[in-house]
């Protein structure tokens, strides 16, 4: 069976003040119905850039080639008509800071119920439309669902706490019963024990209802919490993916050990009070050189590192890493036998 999103071979270049920046190069991912996957790295690696292409939300100065095949389509040549239609009642975007998300001069209800009314599947034994009524019926069991009392229905956005409009925010990506959710930090401005219930429950809905979720964050521990499998970035390239405990237990590329170490575990106090922190910058996506991106940052940098240029490979079965590390032979990988192509269930990030 196609997974239920396969990108192939993605790359996006912003053009603009006489400057190309190629934000992202080159992924492959696959995403199965039902199936969580997390994506992290630094700020600028490229995460917002990748979730956004897919669903055609760049500026026009980006350019986007490669292919995001939804369902088997590729979603990079549908029409515009299609994508409207995909972007309401297939796919949902949740985006950091709810509050600028969500219209202030109308009620929650109404926020809720217009999209369920517009784009909301058929309801009903008789297939005809969803009628007001059963719009709001929806509307008021969804928040219900995310922890909102119903009878809130009338309250105004600024009348929430934020962990609460964030909980709303994931009602109304929930609203049409997309078969694919992007969260882009959904949860970051929040506090810490807010993080985790939020991340609980979105965890617990997406399962419940077989979506297909794409989650963004810059903090490993909080994907590992909720994701069934994890991707790190970095400088535009995946330079590592597999399950979420095997990938947290024993990281493969140095880049995911730094950054697994860089932020506060949820629920440990004691690794919110000692981040080790991640020295160095990343590199500006404008220069990079031949060699692997991260080798200016790395501990276990080898010379070959500066000029030989890292691919994603089998890093161990269902493992990739783009570290020279895991190669066969290192550091003479020039003349080491040549690594398999990962097959097409190895590929899956
Ligand atoms: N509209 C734009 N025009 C030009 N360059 C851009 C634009 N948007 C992003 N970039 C550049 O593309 C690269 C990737 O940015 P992107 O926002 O996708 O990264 P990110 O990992 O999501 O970071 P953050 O966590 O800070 O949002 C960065 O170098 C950024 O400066």
């Amino acid at each position: 069976m196609n997974p239920m999103l396969e990108v192939k071979d993605l790359a996006v270049t912003y053009r603009g003040g006489g400057r190309t920046v190629p934000a992202v190069r080159g992924v492959d991912l696959t995403l199965d119905a039902g199936q969580t996957l997390g994506l992290a790295g630094e700020s600028g690696s490229g995460k917002s850039t990748l979730a956004m292409s897919l669903l055609r939300l760049l500026p026009a100065a980006a350019k986007v080639t490669g292919q995001v095949l939804y369902q088997g389509e590729d979603l990079l040549t549908a029409k515009w008509s299609r994508m409207r239609a995909v972007r309401w009642a297939e796919a949902s975007v949740v985006f950091q800071g709810a509050m600028t998300a969500l219209n202030p001069v109308h009620t929650i209800g109404d926020q809720l119920v217009e999209p369920i009314l517009l784009h909301g599947r058929r309801a009903g034994e008789d297939g005809g439309r969803i009628t007001d009524k059963q719009a709001r019926t929806r509307a008021a069991e969804l928040l219900e669902s995310v922890g909102v009392p119903a009878r809130r229905m009338r309250s105004y956005p600024h009348e929430f706490s934020g962990g609460q409009r964030q909980r709303i925010m994931i009602a109304m990506a929930l609203a049409c019963r997309p078969n694919l959710i992007i969260a882009d930090e959904p949860t970051t401005a929040l506090d810490v024990m807010v993080q985790a219930q939020i991340l609980d429950l979105l965890s617990d809905l997406v399962h419940e209802e077989g979506i297909g979720v794409i989650m963004i964050s810059h903090d490993l521990s909080v994907l590992g919490q909720m994701c069934d499998r994890l991707a790190v970035m970095y400088a535009g390239e995946l330079v590592e993916s597999g399950p979420s405990r095997q990938l947290l237990d024993d990281p493969r590329h140095p880049y995911t050990r730094a950054l697994s170490r860089a932020f506060p575990t949820i629920g440990d106090p004691a690794s919110r009070r000692a981040p080790a922190g991640l020295p160095g910058d990343p590199p500006d996506p404008a220069a990079l050189g031949t060699g692997c991106p991260f080798a200016a940052r790395c501990p276990d940098v080898h010379e070959i590192c500066a000029t030989t240029p890292a691919r994603l490979v089998q890093a161990g079965p269902d493992r990739l890493s783009a570290c020279l590390r895991v190669l066969p032979g290192f550091p003479d990988v020039a003349t080491a036998p040549p690594v398999p192509e990962p097959s097409a269930e190895g590929a899956r990030s």
